[in-house]
């Protein structure tokens, strides 16, 4: 199954960025399906980071191309384009893998800056504007009815006025992906949205990402250690190795490619053929 392929909503090619003597990532190309959940996975130090800095802006690759393409047709070049209008234009929010909310600011102003840009927009960035001039009450009441809807998604209405720092982790990692969809985007980068939560909250955040791919036309790729996390939600995974794909496929191909369970126990090469004879013997002993 390759319908990523079909119809991307980014395509990376022969993305290589080196720090100094340090190949991070090697000649790495692979697409993120339109309307899909996307799992980069790979072991520690494979590169995973090092590619979302790439796709959001934050590292111009030593080479390669990263295309966004929107629903409506228009193509942006993501390595030629400063990391703001990435989130901006190119529609393409991310989150961190510590967490960076605004932790002295209500819940619900943590959602009112993210939409900050429209705002600025609607009143034509004058203080006439801010003051009180229709556009800008109308785009105030937008942004505050969009603020609420997320809230009451992710279960949060009633500590819509507590400083953001007093909720529970989980609720803070909920909280952030809500910000970022207070962005529009059409591509949502997740940086190890599961880390340090507890079955529960992963079972919610699950949920959420769903409803995400179901009712916000917005496409998520994701980075993520909790493989049964991956291996439940992921429409496709794509598999890093010291900076280089080893695998790219649905959950059931990834879960059963021994070159993939080979990185994972840490097995030489050499060794991926006697890999590959036990996977075999456990599915058709
Ligand atoms: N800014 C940097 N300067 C120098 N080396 C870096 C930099 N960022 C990453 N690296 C190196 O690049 C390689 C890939 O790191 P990266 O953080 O992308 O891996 P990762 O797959 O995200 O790892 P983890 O799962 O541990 O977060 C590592 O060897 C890392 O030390």
């Amino acid at each position: 199954m390759t319908s990523w392929k079909d119809n991307p909503i980014l395509t990376v090619e022969h993305l290589t960025m080196r720090f100094g003597g340090l190949v991070a990532v090697n000649d790495l190309s692979f697409e993120v399906g339109r309307g899909d959940i996307t799992a980069l996975i790979g072991p520690n130090g494979a590169g995973k980071t090092t590619v979302f800095n790439c796709v959001t802006g934050f590292y111009k690759p030593t080479e390669g191309r990263v295309t966004m393409k929107q629903a409506a047709g228009e193509e942006f070049l993501l390595e030629r384009i400063p990391d703001f209008e990435i989130a901006q234009h190119a529609k393409v929010a991310r989150t961190f893998q510590n967490i960076r909310l605004f932790g002295g600011m209500t819940v619900l102003e943590n959602l009112m800056v993210a939409q900050h840009n429209k705002l600025m927009k609607d009143s034509s960035f004058t203080i006439g504007g801010i003051l009180g001039l229709a556009g800008f009450r109308n785009s105030e009441k937008d942004s505050i009815e969009k603020a609420k809807a997320w809230l009451e998604r992710i279960d949060l209405i009633d500590r819509a006025d507590d400083p953001a720092a007093d909720l529970p982790y989980g609720d803070q990692r909920r909280l952030e992906i809500a910000r970022a969809m207070c962005t529009n985007p059409e591509l949502l980068c997740l940086d190890e949205p599961a880390a340090g939560l507890n079955p529960k909250e992963t079972l919610e955040l699950n949920g959420l990402l769903r409803s995400i791919r179901e009712l916000d036309d917005t496409s998520v790729l994701l980075i993520e250690h909790d493989m049964s996390m991956v291996m439940e939600i992921s429409d496709h995974v794509v598999v890093l190795d010291y900076g280089e794909k080893i695998s790219d496929g649905d959950a059931n191909f990834v879960q059963n490619d021994p070159h993939v369970i080979a990185a994972y126990l840490g097995v030489d090469d050499d060794e991926v053929d006697s890999v590959e004879e036990e996977v075999h013997m456990e599915h058709h002993p």
